[in-house]
């Protein structure tokens, strides 16, 4: 059982939570979620999350003393603390794994210019943290990245993707790009399936999509093919 806690200004946006696949997980028991507002830990009339950033600069920075108490409230021994922000490392299917280790989960979804950075340094003295970027862009927040995140995770726990196999397919973990897939009509709007994948040769057919899947990760991602994920590459290969 995975325990997930998300702390937010914005609860609502996290309802997606509770349908689909990450909802089934949910009802059989695999995972359990929580969603907190934020506002929960203010002490303000105004219950004020936000002030002006110290050196001045545009926008609002995010008050230290809710986000302590949250998570002086949810965090337990084994808690990992997962930020996402534009500052994080890239998240990648790597990271989706190392999550799904976790029993507890604690999501901070950041707003305005972000998190008082006291509130990570503090965190990080008391359990794991890990700040993670979906990408070289800027959100209004970390909801939405919590959404992605908890999709990626979720679905490697054990018994929620039904069929196995997909996962075993999973193109990314062989450091290359998926092949094409194609299903029924053989042929559709005058464009048909390859024959190859209608052949019944499975030796050969795994050795299209090999080639396929070479093919389209050097013209899509060339940096899959050196990067620390690269494949091995056997002599077959190189034929490519
Ligand atoms: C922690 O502080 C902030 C501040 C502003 C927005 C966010 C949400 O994250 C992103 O925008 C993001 C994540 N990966 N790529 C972009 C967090």
């Amino acid at each position: 059982m995975m325990r997930v806690d998300v702390v937010t200004i914005f609860p609502d946006y996290l309802a997606p939570l509770s349908l689909s696949l990450i909802g089934k997980a949910q009802a059989t028991g695999v995972l359990s979620v929580g969603v907190h507002d934020l506002r929960t830990w203010t002490s303000d009339v105004h219950r004020t999350v936000d002030d002006t950033p110290y050196g001045g600069g545009p926008g609002m920075v995010m008050r230290p003393e809710p986000w302590g108490q949250a998570l002086d409230a949810l965090a337990t021994p084994s808690s990992r603390l997962v930020v996402p922000t534009p500052v994080g490392a890239p998240f990648t299917q790597a990271t989706a794994h190392a999550l799904a280790e976790s029993s507890h989960l604690i999501f901070a979804c950041g707003r305005y210019e972000g998190i008082d950075q006291r509130v990570i340094d503090h965190a990080a003295a008391r359990m794991p943290v890990t700040e993670v970027s979906l990408g070289d862009y800027v959100l209004f927040g970390g909801e939405v990245a919590v959404l992605v995140i908890m999709e990626a995770v979720v679905r490697l726990l054990p018994g929620v993707l039904g069929n196995a196999d997909s996962l075993a397919e999973e193109s990314h973990a062989a450091g290359l790009l998926e092949a094409p897939v194609y299903t029924k009509p053989p042929v559709w709007r005058d464009l048909a399936v390859p024959d190859i994948l209608r052949s019944g040769d499975h030796g050969r057919i795994a050795r299209w999509r090999r080639d396929e899947a070479l093919r389209r990760t050097a013209t899509r991602r060339p940096d899959m093919l050196t990067g620390p994920n690269a494949p091995d590459l056997d002599k077959k290969d190189r034929a490519t």
